[in-house]
């Protein structure tokens, strides 16, 4: 997979080089190129932004730097043989993004990162680029952040650990909070390692029981139990055959 990511603050993507995302880099599973918007600039100030019109606060991000900025980063993704961009759009108006959007991008072979600044991009660049790929604008949560770069680095995490190869053990993504299957729509349970005591506190004894359909119904269970607390919303979504009562028995 290719990600290329235009941004006035090619810093703020440095832990791209780092863990599981630098690893996967490393691997060439993952190949990323950030595009400082600034490049696109030709005033003394390298200006990206002016004020909008019909008045308000803030500064909206230009037309010229961005288009020309994409262009660039399509022209030479192209280049390299890459296809089917999708440009994927933080934003605070976007889609939620969930684990089925992070499976959904983790198909496409090559995604393109927007993330904006100020009060956001003016319009006609992303309805400019809609004419020619698919464009998929995101939000990360119902909170307000400054930029969408936090939002590339999230998005990029959760769908760099779903490529073939990333994650060690292609288990593990079984049992991951929102994963499809069982796990569906629910939180993780708690986990725990050696040692077996810890100031006083042990380790529940199913876990130790070697019963593997006991432990699955706790783990189940706890799962179960944990959504209802934090997320009670996502508790309707479960399926019923998945918890009726006879399955949640030990
Ligand atoms: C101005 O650019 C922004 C501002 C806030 C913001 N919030 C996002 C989110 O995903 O929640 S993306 C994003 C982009």
């Amino acid at each position: 997979m290719r990600l290329d990511v235009v941004t006035i603050f090619p810093e703020y993507l440095d832990p791209l080089n780092v863990s599981l995302v630098g690893k996967a880099r490393a691997r060439g599973v993952l190949d990323v190129h950030v595009h400082d918007l600034r490049e696109w600039t030709y005033d003394r100030h390298n200006t990206v932004d002016d004020t909008p019109y019909g008045g308000g606060p803030g500064m909206v991000m230009k037309t010229g730097p961005w288009g020309d900025a994409l262009d660039e980063a399509l022209a030479d993704g192209y280049e390299s043989g890459a296809h089917s961009p999708v440009l994927v759009v933080p934003t605070p108006s976007g889609r939620p993004f969930t684990q089925e959007l992070a499976v959904e991008l983790s198909a496409q072979p090559w995604l393109v990162f927007t993330p904006a600044r100020y009060e956001g991009i003016d319009r006609r660049v992303i309805d400019e680029y809609a004419t020619r790929v698919p464009v998929v604008e995101v939000s990360i949560g119902d909170y307000v952040l400054a930029g969408g770069e936090a939002a590339v680095l999230v998005i990029t995490e959760a769908v760099a650990r779903l490529l073939p190869g990333v994650l060690g053990n292609a288990e593990s993504h079984r049992d991951d909070s929102f994963a499809p299957g069982a796990m569906a729509n629910l939180l993780e349970g708690p986990v725990y390692t050696k040692p077996p005591e810890w100031r006083g506190r042990g380790i529940p004894d199913v876990l130790l029981s070697g019963h593997h359909g006991k432990i699955a119904r706790w783990r189940r269970d706890q799962a179960f139990a944990r959504t209802a607390l934090n997320r009670p919303d996502l508790i309707e979504r479960c399926e019923a055959s998945a918890f009726d009562k006879k399955d949640r028995e030990i």
